[in-house]
């Protein structure tokens, strides 16, 4: 049976219905839709509180109005961050404060951080995942142990703070005049689109995605809400560091990334978790990544999100050869990067010269 093909005026009805029952929609709103996340008089546990995003994402809800508690391991860096988070409050006399030492990617400790901020202020509404960074380095070079690090303190502490705290939230009923709650975890468009440089910390990373996405749909058993945030350069303190590691070629290949302040990326999150978005980005280069990666998870603007998708798909057969071709531009010239030493210096010949290849291993 031959495929039938729908007339032209089919498919200007199609398309016209299309548009006229999805975009009113989005176009209400986005002026009269109401706030998904509200947070004054809630209590909100955020972990990575005591710095970077983790500290802008506890100020800026603090200015909104609700209470805090923030998670790291440096008792002194989480103190200094607890007092300016407290100089946010919206309420001063009623929001409350308070700072737990933990070391997340311990089962137990996630679990001991939760049970210490229920007996201290209740159980939460919102637990925030932000702990987490990067040790950028060529994978070859990474030692086993950084390799483990990586997936313990990107993977294996959203797991655990997620697996305790939704037993907790089970545990206890809803507070009076809260509907829902919620998990907010923090990963990076790099669970999208990775580089060569990062990949110990992305395959973490994109575990993260995958969970938020299984967990959104399991936690609709629970009233809870599960959503998932997409940064790309932060200028955070952990952005600093990472940049004495990095290799240059990561650095090229990153290059299209201007990067924003942690507190323009709390702001972008915040708004876009307000909206009630399951994968939140912070700018258009995270659009762009996200809208080539949907999969299943709900798209925001679906109409929006279904034309980037087709424009993105068309960009990235020009624009995925040139990453590649940075990668080869870059091996011609300077040869194998060699760890601990600057690259080996520039290839003859064609890629991967056996001499080369050799000289790798000795
Ligand atoms: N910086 C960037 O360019 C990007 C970062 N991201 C992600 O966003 C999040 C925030 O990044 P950024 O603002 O750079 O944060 P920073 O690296 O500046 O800070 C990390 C925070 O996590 C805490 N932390 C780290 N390890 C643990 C642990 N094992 N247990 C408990 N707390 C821990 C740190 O405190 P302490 O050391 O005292 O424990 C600190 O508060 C991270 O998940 C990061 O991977 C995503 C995209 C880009
Ligand atoms: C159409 C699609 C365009 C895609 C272009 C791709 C360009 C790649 C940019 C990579 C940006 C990396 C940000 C890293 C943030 C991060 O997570 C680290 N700093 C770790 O902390």
């Amino acid at each position: 049976m031959p495929f039938p093909v729908p007339s032209a005026s089919t498919l200007t009805i199609a398309a016209a219905t299309t548009a006229a029952v999805t975009i009113p929609p989005t176009i209400y709103n986005m002026f009269w839709g109401e706030n998904k996340l509200p947070v004054e008089g809630r209590l909100v546990v955020i972990t990575g509180g005591s710095q970077g995003m983790g500290l802008s994402v506890a100020k800026l809800l603090s200015k909104k109005g609700a209470s805090i508690a923030i998670v790291a391991r440096n008792p002194t860096k989480l103190a200094s961050a607890l007092a300016e988070i407290e100089a946010c409050a919206l309420h001063p006399g009623t929001q409350t404060f308070h700072a737990v030492s933990a070391d997340l990617t311990q089962a137990s400790e996630c679990a001991r951080m939760l049970d210490e901020i229920r007996v201290w202020g209740g159980v939460p509404d919102i637990v925030w995942t932000c702990a987490g960074f990067a040790v950028p380095g060529f994978f070859k070079d990474l030692s086993a142990q950084q390799l483990e690090e990586q997936v313990r303190t990107n993977y294996f502490s959203v797991m655990f703070t997620a697996h305790a705290a939704i037993n907790m939230m089970m545990r206890y009923p809803l507070r009076k005049g809260v509907p829902r709650r919620h998990l907010v975890f923090t990963s990076t468009v790099m669970a999208f689109y990775t580089i060569a440089g990062y990949n110990a910390y992305s395959p973490a990373k994109a575990a993260i995605r995958t969970l938020a996405d299984g967990l959104r749909q399991e936690c609709i058993l629970y009233d809870i809400d599960v959503h998932c945030c997409f940064p790309a350069t932060i200028y955070s303190p952990g952005f600093e560091v990472e940049q004495t590691l990095k290799p240059e070629l990561t650095k090229i290949l990153e290059g299209s990334d201007e990067g924003q302040t942690p507190d323009v990326v709390a702001e972008a999150c915040v708004k876009g978790l307000e909206k009630g978005q399951s994968l939140v980005v912070t700018n258009m280069l995270g659009e762009a990544m996200r809208s080539a990666c949907w999969g299943g998870s709900p798209r925001g603007c679906w109409w929006w999100d279904t034309l980037l998708s087709w424009v993105v798909a068309v960009v990235w057969l020009v624009l995925g050869r040139m990453m590649d071709g940075d990668v080869h531009k870059y091996v011609k010239k300077h040869g194998i990067p060699m760890r601990g030493k600057k690259a080996a210096g520039p290839r003859e010949g064609g890629i991967g010269g056996p001499g080369e290849r050799t000289q790798m291993f000795l």
